[in-house]
Order: structure tokens, then sequence, then C-alpha cells
């Protein structure tokens, strides 16, 4: 079943000219984003820097937006975002932007319009939690970080 829903977007004051997200294929997971920067910007080795989309969301409740970073810089320039997946809550009404971080050994230049990051909604489950004494019983109980190949 493919959930659907209804995403305001908003281009920002003085980003007029700036690319709306766009998916690269019909079926990609990821809306590409957009650096609405003026001129480059430059990211020294291990250099990091927020950069700017331009644009604005409303999401009714229940969706999330999560900012992937982009193989193919990742690939070929080191570029990754620093807080992946990144985290856009439904009321968020402020600018979209992109956490990148260079982690390859030569600096490497963005230019405005290129594609940065990618956007993928989630929808979010409605969780209530509920403090108790004891949790139910399970095979694995506490094992974990490995346990299942000893
Ligand atoms: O890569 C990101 C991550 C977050 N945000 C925006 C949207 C998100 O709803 C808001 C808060 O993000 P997060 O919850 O990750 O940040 P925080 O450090 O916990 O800050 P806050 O106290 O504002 O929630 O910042 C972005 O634009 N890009």
């Amino acid at each position: 079943m493919i959930l659907s829903y209804f995403v305001q977007i908003l281009k920002l004051p003085g980003n007029e000219n700036v690319n709306l997200p766009r998916k690269m294929s019909e079926q990609a997971s990821g809306y590409d984003l957009f650096a609405a920067i003026e001129g480059d910007l430059t990211l020294a080795p291990g250099a990091r820097a927020l950069v700017p989309t331009g644009i604005a969301l409303a999401m009714p409740g229940g969706l999330e937006a999560q900012i992937r970073p982009r193989s193919g810089l990742a690939l070929k320039h080191g570029i990754t975002c620093l807080n992946t997946p990144g985290t856009i809550d439904a009321d968020y009404r402020g600018e979209i932007k992109v956490l990148l971080i260079n982690l390859g050994q030569e600096p490497v230049t963005i230019a405005r319009n290129e594609r940065i990051a990618q956007m993928v909604f989630q929808a979010v489950p409605s969780v209530t939690m509920v403090e108790v004494e004891e949790l139910t019983d399970t095979e694995r109980g506490a094992g974990g970080f490995g346990h299942t190949g000893k």
C-alpha cells in the first residue's frame, strides 16, 4: 500500500529562484535538495557547514522528513551529512538546512544549485510510552552487541 500525503512547500523570501526538491527518477525515495548559496562554498578537509536550501515545509502530523547524504558525493568527494539522517519535524516551519562535512582529504567546492543531499519522507507512528516496574520477557533478553554471534 502506498501512503500519500500533501506537503506544503514554500520558497523563502529572497529565494524565488531556488530549485524545489526534485525526484530524479519516478520511483526515487528521495527528493534531491539544492544548495541555495550565493556563489561557491569551499569545505576544507574536516570542515563542516550548514548549507541553506531556501525552502520550508508544512507537513501533516505523523510525517517527518529525513535528510540523507548522496552516495555519489560521498564516494567521489567524501562529502556527507554529519547528523545523518537529519530529522525535519512536522511542526518545523524554518528553512531546511543541510549539515555537510568533508571527510575527504581534499578541499571540496559546493556550487549554488548543486544537489547536496536528499530528503526522504517517513511516516512516524504515534507512540504512548508507559512506565512499568518490569518488562515483558523475550528469548534474547538483554543480549546484544554481537551476542548472537557467540
Ligand atoms: O539536518 C537537519 C536537521 C534539522 N533541521 C531542522 C528541522 C528540525 O525540525 C529542527 C530541529 O532539529 P533537531 O531536532 O535535530 O535539532 P535539535 O538539536 O534537537 O534542536 P531543537 O532543540 O531545535 O529541536 O531543525 C534541519 O533543517 N536540518
